[in-house]
């Protein structure tokens, strides 16, 4: 029996870096559109690939800023626990840009925060735009401020080195079942997207209210043949008085966010949603599976 592979992967980089564009690529399929106006608190699964006997779960990390507040120091710290939880990291620089003070930052935090022996690959993107040269050059002198596993040259847009990086990804993951059961993955992506549109309306509406203590998981998904389809969710808070903060006086701050979320699933599928919200109070949630509700994963196994 062949032995599978799976674990997460973080791609870290500064803004416009082409996290998305490699993670489309990689993953094949346009999973990745959740929008990037608000800072969340958790890394969040972004797509899964497969390559071979090997399962990629690749999760995002939220920006990685320089800190001022206490807020954000809270989330910068956060965004770092998921890389250093992940299986391995790749970090995305820019070809024509370099070694940038924020890519500077980055490292310095690499070399801070992750653990001596973690795999931390460096993906130099972009090099659809610059010469050769300059490739090796700007190689040399990320690989003297980081012992980077592997370096590697791609274009994400292009496609170049892209299937390398994931084979690579693929080889170093440990060895053990998949995190997704197979069937689960062609329906994933939506049922993700959905989850995480509502909470992105949850954390607009509620501000700092509830910071890191609730999830969001879709339960059913039913596409019905009067051509909407039926979503329904489960918003996970961890106190019964979170529960009355998301449910708001007279039960005025759920029913904006369900409109919110329907309106931009409606939108997303080009489809009318119903969308049915519950509200339950688990409160261990944080610390059930550990690894799964610290990646932000809404995944139960057996579900
Ligand atoms: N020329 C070129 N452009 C690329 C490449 N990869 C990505 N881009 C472009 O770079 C821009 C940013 O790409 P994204 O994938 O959105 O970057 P991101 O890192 O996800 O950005 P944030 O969401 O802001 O963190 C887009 O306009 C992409 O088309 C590449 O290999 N070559």
């Amino acid at each position: 029996m062949a032995d599978t592979r799976a674990g997460f992967v973080a791609l870290i980089g500064e803004p416009n870096a082409g996290k998305s564009t490699l993670l489309n690529r990689m993953v094949g399929a346009k999973v990745s559109i959740v929008t990037h106006k608000v800072q969340t608190t958790r890394a969040r699964i972004r797509g899964v690939a497969l390559e071979g006997d090997a399962q990629i779960v690749f999760v995002d990390t939220p920006g990685l800023f320089r800190p001022r507040r206490r807020l954000d120091r809270a989330m910068v710290a956060a965004a770092w626990g998921g890389a250093a939880d992940a299986d391995a990291v790749v970090l995305l620089v820019e070809a024509h840009r370099g070694l940038t003070d924020g890519v500077q930052t980055i490292l310095e935090a690499l070399n801070e925060r992750l653990a001596e022996g973690q795999a931390v690959a460096l993906a130099i993107n972009k090099i659809d735009r610059v010469k050769a040269e300059a490739l090796l050059a700007l190689s040399e002198k990320l690989n003297a401020a980081y012992p980077f596993m592997r370096t590697f040259m791609i274009s994400a847009e292009k496609g170049y080195g892209v299937d390398d990086l994931r084979r690579w990804l693929a080889g170093i993951l440990p060895v053990g079942p998949w995190l997704y059961p197979e069937d689960q993955i062609a329906d994933l992506p939506m049922r993700m997207i959905a989850a995480e549109i509502t909470r992105e309306k949850l954390t607009l509406r509620l501000h700092q209210e509830l910071p890191y203590q609730l999830t969001v998981e879709t339960e059913q998904w039913q596409d019905r043949k009067d051509g909407s389809t039926r979503i329904d969710q489960v918003i996970y808070v961890a106190r019964d008085g979170h529960k009355g903060i998301v449910l708001g006086h007279k039960g005025e701050t759920i029913k904006a966010i369900s409109q919110a979320a329907r309106a931009e699933m409606a939108e997303f599928l080009g489809r009318p949603v119903h969308l049915f919200l519950q509200v339950r109070v688990r409160p261990n949630w944080l610390d059930e599976a550990e690894r799964y509700s610290e990646m932000g994963l809404d995944f139960r196994e057996g579900d």
